[in-house]
């Protein structure tokens, strides 16, 4: 099978530093993964990595395929991930439009609909479509600067939706939000990935790895730590040598925490 993203011997500078560093890995269409990592581990900087906001230092054996390809496009991009960042949550919320044009923004890439962006019906009918989908439909009009952070969430999960994508990668998707917010998060994660769509999450917190995820692969300074299924990954002694620090694992039902 064609990887769905393929890196192969990657290396990204961030300034100085080398922050990824000979970096190989592949993600198969429908896997859910988790990426784990303690801070400055480089999970920021393969998100970068993806949305081209940075670019790896070239090397004769180095590539970065998806689906096969090393020079995709962004249309190409777009149908095979969703990704979902903090910086763009934020972004979305100045200056403040509704969740429905948040979602249509999404078929351009914008932030709002801007005076020349004309969305179809089709668009329309989807982008309504994902807000009912995620329980949000009454929310249509309100603006975004209105909203808890819960539905914030959902609101820009959508708008990753709008192209259908294969994949949705979640940079660290419950930053800032509290546990109720947190636990609604999670359920819409299991929603998703009950629907088809692969979850691939990036984060430092054990709840956001949602039970349908099971291959965890960890980075540590820059580097693959491991990359194994679930059970053997998240336990006590692998993930205190990971963040550095004693750490108890435990799970129930299929959820893990510290
Ligand atoms: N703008 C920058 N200039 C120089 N070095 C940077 C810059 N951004 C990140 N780094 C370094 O690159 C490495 C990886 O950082 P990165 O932000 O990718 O880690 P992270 O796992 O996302 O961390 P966090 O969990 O804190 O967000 C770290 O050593 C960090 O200090």
């Amino acid at each position: 099978m064609t990887p769905l993203l393929e890196l192969q011997n990657i290396t990204v500078m961030q300034g100085q530093n080398m922050a990824l560093k000979h970096l190989s890995m592949r993600i198969f269409p429908g896997e859910h993964v988790a990426i784990l990592g303690p801070n400055g581990s480089g999970k920021s900087t393969l998100i970068k990595l993806l949305t081209r906001e940075l670019y790896p230092v070239r090397s004769a054996d180095s590539a970065l395929r998806i689906l096969g390809q090393e020079l995709w496009n962004v249309a190409q991009l777009r149908r095979s991930f969703g990704i979902v960042t903090n910086d763009l949550v934020a972004e979305l919320t100045r200056p403040s439009i509704s969740a429905l044009e948040a979602v249509l923004s999404g078929y351009f890439s914008t932030h709002g609909l801007w005076p020349h962006l004309e969305a179809t019906e089709e668009m329309v009918h989807r982008a309504r479509g994902l807000l009912d989908m995620l329980g949000i439909a009454h929310l249509a009009k309100r603006a975004l600067t209105e909203m808890s952070s819960g539905e914030l969430r959902r609101v820009v999960l959508a708008r990753a939706l709008v192209h259908a994508p294969q994949s949705l990668i979640l940079d660290e998707p419950s930053n800032s939000l509290d546990v109720a917010a947190q636990r609604e998060l999670h359920r819409t994660m299991e929603q998703l990935a009950g629907e088809g769509i692969a979850i691939i999450v990036v984060t430092h917190h054990l709840p956001d790895i949602i039970p349908q995820i099971d291959r965890v692969i960890c980075l540590r300074e820059g580097r693959i730590f491991a990359d194994a299924p679930k059970a053997e990954v998240l336990c006590s002694d692998l993930l205190s040598r990971l963040f550095a620090v004693p750490v108890q694992v435990h799970e129930s039902d299929g959820w893990y925490r510290f």
